[in-house]
């Protein structure tokens, strides 16, 4: 993929208005025959599921038009566009974090880029610490609603003046993950045989990029979160804003310490690692609904 001027913009200059993400979108359609309609983003360790992708047009981040950079170890920081089982997608091969120093409404951006290419359903995955005292590592949860910790605090990527071209100013988020996707991911985890590891739950978003004290995950844990990572919420409220339908998974990479007498340490490696382990089947669970969606008729 050539590169292209805007796309070498320092970071500090990559804009995010409409137009900013109008031009995007616009570049990304002159440059591919593809036109999504679902939209994937892959989390830390989970970006095998774009190598699912047939007939591939790729795009590293650094040639997108004011699109912002990768810089997590385990995401790769490429756009790939293709299809899955016959359905056209874009799927992200790297996210971006509020640690990464980016402003929310830029880690957000490329929701509103979805948007505009025609996209009606978005599917975010993650990598989690897992809270609830039943779950293990290895265990795939159905994200079924969210704490938005960093929100409590006014740091929303909807904060700001609204922009109506994308949505109103005060979206409803009682009905942030779509019902009917979750009990899909159910039946189909049940026909792949994924029951036992298959769990429902609330993912917890912190800032990050420290890991949670003892405290902290006790505490998050009694206000009735399953999960805690550092992504998954600012996408997930952006692209609600914008009308997308949207289903969640986080993988549970591995537990969070609660327990003063632990010799365990939330650490990245043990993240990636589980990813890798876990890959294959959360690959087939994911293709094997977007299937299902053009199968059952619900597709958004
Ligand atoms: O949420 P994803 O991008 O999967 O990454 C998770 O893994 C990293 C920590 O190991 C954090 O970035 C956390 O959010
Ligand atoms: N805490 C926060 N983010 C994470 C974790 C965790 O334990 N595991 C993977 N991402």
């Amino acid at each position: 993929m050539e590169g292209n001027r805007m796309g070498h913009k320092k970071e500090a200059e990559v804009k995010y208005s409409y137009e900013d993400c109008q031009a995007t979108a616009d570049w990304l359609l002159s440059q591919t025959a593809v036109r999504p309609l679902v939209g994937i983003v892959c989390g830390s360790g989970l970006g095998g599921l774009a190598d699912a992708l047939k007939d591939q047009v790729a795009f590293n981040y650094r040639d997108i038009p004011n699109f912002p950079q990768s810089t997590v170890h385990g995401h790769a920081g490429r756009l790939v566009f293709g299809t899955l089982k016959g359905r056209p997608c874009v799927c992200m091969q790297g996210r971006f974090h509020l640690y990464e120093g980016y402003p929310i409404q830029k880690i957000t951006m490329p929701m509103r880029i979805f948007k505009l290419l025609g996209v009606e359903t978005v599917i975010l995955t993650n990598a989690a610490g897992g809270l609830n005292q039943d779950y293990k590592v290895g265990d795939i949860m159905i994200i079924k609603d969210h704490l938005n910790m960093p929100g409590f605090a006014g740091n929303n990527p909807l904060a700001g003046p609204n922009e109506e071209r994308f949505g109103v100013r005060f979206p409803c988020m009682s009905d942030a993950y779509d019902r009917e996707l979750q009990q899909l991911a159910l039946d189909v985890g049940s026909e792949l045989g994924f029951s036992d590891f298959l769990r429902e739950g609330v993912y917890c978003v912190l800032g990050g990029p420290s890991f949670e004290t003892i405290a902290e995950c006790r505490m998050l844990h009694k206000l009735g979160a399953d999960a805690v990572g550092m992504s998954t919420v600012h996408e997930v409220i952006v692209a609600r804003h914008c009308g997308m339908r949207v289903f969640a998974l986080s993988l549970i990479t591995n537990k969070a310490v609660m327990d003063y007498d632990s010799e365990e340490k939330a650490n990245h490696e043990e993240v990636l690692q589980t990813g890798k382990q876990r890959a294959e089947q959360l690959e087939r669970l994911v293709s094997t609904i977007i299937t299902r969606l053009e199968h059952n008729n619900n597709f958004a």
